[in-house]
């Protein structure tokens, strides 16, 4: 708990004991066993096992909080029925038209920033995000329920480390209060479609309505899974974007060769139209960009896994039952699987790709969903950011948000803009 609410975040807490105790170590949390692993080769053999000796399981409090019929904590069986209905919502052109969605909401936040504004890189796309989720799950676009579902999901969020304590003034029982009303607009959402009192939308919840050619869900797996995705592609991505504008920024030679690319990019007639996949798959140095920001940031720390059965690891004897976690932000940083792992080297990709040695979306039977729709999201608001502006860094403290389950920048990265757009800032 001291580490949850310290300055350099909950990781601590794990980083001390890996230091300690290397690779494998065990201790106790609330009464239950955890291991936490930070091999390649463990990796691969607890991911590619799920279903069979390990499976996923989180925390008591964090499984409240996201639902019992969540694709994060759904066992095995349920979860392989779920994870095949949501998959079909994931294809090429959904993410095509989610790419063109995502490239409008960010021009249109960009018409506000201008010369001189300050702006808190965190709160900006954390805005960006979650108008992008609600619009592409639910069709929210705009005033009351949007900030409800902003508002509530940070609440939820805020509450997964917390002590399983129901009182009125907990940090746990504000977030369960929090994913009720989540659950009780998400009621009302659903009923105004069904009676036909909202027109029909063209989204991920009509479509898990209509259950056209996909397994039906329930009502109740429905409403657990659209708000797993808000939470999944929300604070995440807004994490990811506002480390990787940081790194960037502290990286020189980084930039350089990032805005040659991305001035080429626009050039060669982005400027007025919306960015397409076909030329987000145009942007090479871009995407070793973000996949570095990805893996020096470690935005999701740690992968939670239970073992069905007694097995071994690493040559310790793993009971059945046992939380064994495999430690991805360890991996990333590990000195014999990345050469300098402290330094943003995008550069090291591919060369660096050892087998499971990339964790931040993990890897296996429940690697995550919107993988390509973050990176898709990354690559869209660096392009525009990037060319649109140049930016001083107000605060540059790397201290860690406390009570953050996702690594996240105490201070939101307050920089101060200067748009390279307008005329007389041509020549900055
Ligand atoms: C930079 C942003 C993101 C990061 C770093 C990230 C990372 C992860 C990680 C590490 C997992 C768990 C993998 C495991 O335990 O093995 C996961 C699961 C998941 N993510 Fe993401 N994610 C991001 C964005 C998104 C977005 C935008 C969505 C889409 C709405 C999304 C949807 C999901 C879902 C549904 C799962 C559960 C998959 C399953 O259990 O089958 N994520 N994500």
């Amino acid at each position: 708990m001291s580490a949850i609410n310290s300055s350099k975040g909950v990781y601590q807490f794990v980083q001390h004991r890996r230091l300690r105790y290397g690779k494998c170590f065990k201790t106790k949390l609330f009464g239950e066993t955890h291991v936490f692993i930070s091999s390649t080769e463990s990796a691969k053999a607890i991911l590619n096992n799920e279903g069979g000796r390990f499976s996923k399981k989180y925390i008591k409090s964090i499984a409240e909080l996201v639902g019992r019929d969540s694709l994060l904590c759904a066992a095995h069986k349920h979860h392989k029925l779920i994870r095949g209905t949501l998959f079909t919502l994931f294809s090429a052109d959904s993410l095509s038209s989610f790419v063109k969605l995502f490239d409008a909401l960010v021009l249109q936040a960009t018409t506000g920033w201008t010369s001189g504004s300050l702006l808190v890189i965190q709160d900006e796309t954390l805005k960006l995000a979650c108008k992008a989720m609600c619009k592409m799950l639910m069709s929210i676009e705009s005033g009351y329920e949007l900030d409800t579902m902003q508002n509530e999901t940070t609440r939820l969020c805020e509450a997964m480390l917390a002590l399983p304590v129901r009182l009125p003034w907990t940090r746990f029982y504000k977030g369960l209060q929090a994913r009720k009303r989540i659950m009780d607009m998400l009621d009302k959402v659903i009923s105004e479609r069904r009676s036909g009192i909202a027109s029909r939308r063209v989204d991920f919840l009509q479509q898990l309505l209509d259950h056209d050619g996909v397994p039906r869900l329930t009502d109740r797996e429905i409403k657990d899974n659209i708000l797993t995705m808000i939470i999944a592609g929300q604070d995440t991505i807004a994490n990811a974007m506002t480390w990787m504008i940081k790194f960037v920024d502290e990286n020189q030679q980084v930039f350089n060769t990032l805005m040659k690319e991305q001035l080429q990019i626009e050039k060669n007639g982005t400027r007025n139209a919306y960015l397409t996949l076909e030329t987000l798959n145009e942007m090479p140095y871009a995407s070793k960009v973000v996949k570095e920001a990805l893996r020096m940031a470690s935005v999701v720390q740690w992968l939670p896994r239970v073992a069905l059965e007694d097995c071994v690891i690493e040559g310790y004897k793993m009971k059945k039952g046992w939380n064994i976690n495999i430690d991805a932000r360890s991996i990333h940083h590990d000195p014999t699987v990345y050469s300098d792992p402290n330094v943003f080297n995008p550069s090291r990709f591919p060369a660096e790709s050892k087998a499971y040695s990339f964790l931040a979306f993990g890897m296996g039977g429940r690697t995550c969903l919107g993988k390509n729709m973050a990176k898709a999201m990354m690559l869209v608001f660096l392009h525009r950011f990037i060319t649109n502006y140049k930016w001083k860094a107000i605060d540059s403290d790397s201290s860690i948000q406390k009570w953050a389950i996702f690594t996240k920048l105490k201070s939101g990265y307050p920089v101060c803009l200067i748009s390279t757009k307008d005329a007389k800032n041509k020549t900055v």
